[in-house]
């Protein structure tokens, strides 16, 4: 029969056939044979990890192992019922699960502080970002902070640092204010024009175009005007963050060169050329001012001024006197864009509906606002105001452990991973620790289900891990961003509490539902009554 196959290889396609069929045919062959060779090779990857540390992981099995094929068919940790699921499982502290790359690849899962401190504590080097979870992003991301490792990502740390230190940040607080003022003027248009008085909204939609506004201007100085009209970049953005959580969830587009004929992947294609070209745009014209006037008077041209990120980053330098390349740039600046929105929006709108669903915290919350910004002659909140709202900020660290932004973050071992109770989490395997799990770990919260706003009272924290809340990651990989993202978070909630009451959308049920952030399934609908604020 071969025999057979080969003679009729040579007779139809190389003799019979013009030469442009044989070489249609050659190159086919080859794609498939190569496509072929790549899923062999990663299928021996994964048995090779399996294999090697089959044995040592056994110490792991507290719990069942989960059903791979249902774990992967129902997808269902992402779900309401996933996340439920994940508050059942987070009483064995940490487990070996096969979910996702069925049984070839073994996942550890952590759910309790003191197993997440030695995984985060780890050098950089040896819990590594893993491809698996944080790859179809790299298109988008490139070799930013998030994405990057080892060398490379000390180094970007190292210069990136000072672009978030409080004497910057304290000159974004402007830029806040005016954002949420912009969104609070739609939502007072829009209640203006309903009968009720009220306004009925996606807090989501809302939050995060105003998010997107303040990066926006504080990145690039960039006033997109987007929380009122559509602006090409931003939908590109938002485009981006789907289709990742869409890639991820179907099997079948994991791999690249499927992916990229569907008509998603050229979606992503072309939502990433839009991003890319405009943050080259806006580097290239800064580099060449900068290098046509020089640092000095660069630097002095910008006294008075807000120095947005852009600038702080083309003037880093490391020890050598290197600062970054264009290409590192953009790269940074694309991740800020992508992880300082989304995240930041989820913390706000969980935030706010949080307190809808307990006005007796959200009137204390309005009380000590109102008091603050009595006898002020603006709306404005300043940045030594900021310390002034303790009770919103234990609300706001509340509601961030409740529903943390960010549900799991993932690493990839490259040396054993020795855990307090003597096992050892092998090399090659990934560690998925569940920030959701940790945050609702009974051994760790009482009534972890609960909002109790007082859990973040100083005495009441004193005795708790320092791992125990970890909406921000803790350890050297931790969010350069998280000062950034709670002084934004604290003014917006604080002026929404002074000039709107929030209620909940009595006829919709919120469901959680965990993407590349939590959101909620279909919205997080909430309604708001603007209230005069006191006379002074
Ligand atoms: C409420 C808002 C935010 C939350 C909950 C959050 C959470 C996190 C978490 C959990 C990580 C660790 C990710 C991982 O290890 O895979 C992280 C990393 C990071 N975040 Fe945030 N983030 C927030 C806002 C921001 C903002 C506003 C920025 C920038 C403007 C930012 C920039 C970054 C960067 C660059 C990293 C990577 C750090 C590194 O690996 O060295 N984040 N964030």
């Amino acid at each position: 029969r071969m025999l057979g196959w080969l003679d009729w290889l040579q007779q139809d396609i190389f003799l019979h056939k013009g030469p442009f069929q044989t070489y249609l045919f050659c190159t086919i062959l080859t794609v498939v044979l190569l496509l072929l060779f790549r899923v062999l090779l990663q299928v021996y990857r994964f048995l090779q990890v399996f294999r090697n540390n089959r044995e040592r992981l056994k110490c792991f099995d507290e719990p069942p192992r989960r059903n791979w094929l249902l774990g992967h068919l129902g997808m269902t940790n992402n779900t309401e019922e996933g996340l439920q699921e994940i508050l059942h499982i987070y009483e064995c502290y940490v487990n070996v699960c096969t979910w996702w790359m069925g049984p070839f690849y073994p996942i550890v899962r952590v759910f309790h502080p003191n197993y997440a401190k030695p995984i985060l504590l780890a050098s950089a080097a040896v819990a590594q970002k893993d491809e698996l979870f944080y790859g179809f992003l790299r298109p988008w991301l490139g070799e930013g902070l998030l994405l990057s490792n080892g060398e490379k990502w000390s180094r970007h740390r190292r210069l990136l640092t000072p672009a978030f230190h409080f004497d910057i940040l304290k000159l974004y607080i402007k830029i806040f204010n005016q954002s949420t003022d912009t969104m609070h003027a739609k939502w007072r248009r829009m209640a203006a024009a309903a009968e009720d008085g009220t306004v009925l909204l996606d807090s989501f939609e809302h939050v995060s175009l105003m998010t997107l506004d303040s990066l926006l201007k504080c990145t690039f100085s960039h006033n997109s005007n987007c929380q009122e009209k559509p602006s090409e970049y931003i939908a590109a953005i938002y485009e981006l963050s789907t289709l990742v959580v869409k890639r991820e969830n179907y099997l079948p587009h994991h791999l690249d060169c499927v992916y990229y004929l569907t008509s998603s992947g050229r979606r992503f294609q072309r939502a990433c050329q839009i991003v890319h070209k405009f943050t080259s745009d806006v580097v290239q014209l800064r580099q060449t001012t900068l290098r046509e006037q020089g640092d000095e008077a660069w630097l002095k041209s910008k006294q008075g001024k807000v120095m947005d990120f852009i600038d702080v980053l083309l003037l880093s330098k490391d020890e050598e006197g290197n600062g970054l390349s264009d290409e590192d740039l953009m790269a940074e600046v694309d991740t800020f864009m992508f992880e300082g929105h989304d995240t930041t929006a989820s913390g706000i709108s969980w935030v706010l509906y949080n307190l809808a669903c307990h006005p007796q915290y959200q009137d204390k919350c309005r009380d000590e606002i109102t008091q603050l910004m009595q006898g002020k002659e603006t709306e404005e909140l300043e940045w030594d105001e900021l310390s002034q709202l303790p009770f919103i900020t234990m609300c706001i660290k509340e509601s961030l452990r409740i529903h943390p932004p960010v549900t799991t973050i993932a690493r990839r071992c490259t040396e054993d991973v020795k855990l307090p109770d003597g096992r050892v989490i092998p090399k090659g395997v990934i560690c998925l620790i569940s920030i959701y799990g940790t945050h609702h770990n009974s051994a760790i919260w009482d009534n972890p289900k609960v909002y109790n706003p007082y859990r973040f009272e100083p005495e009441n924290s004193q005795n708790r891990s320092s791992y125990a809340f970890i909406p921000f990651s803790a350890g050297h990989r931790n969010c350069i961003g998280q000062n950034f993202a709670m002084t934004e978070v604290k003014v917006v909630v604080a002026l929404t509490l002074y000039r709107f009451r929030v209620m909940l959308d009595e006829t919709k049920t919120i469901r959680r539902i965990a993407e590349l952030i939590l959101r909620a399934e279909n919205g997080l609908w909430l309604k708001l009554e603007p209230i005069k604020p006191p006379e002074p």
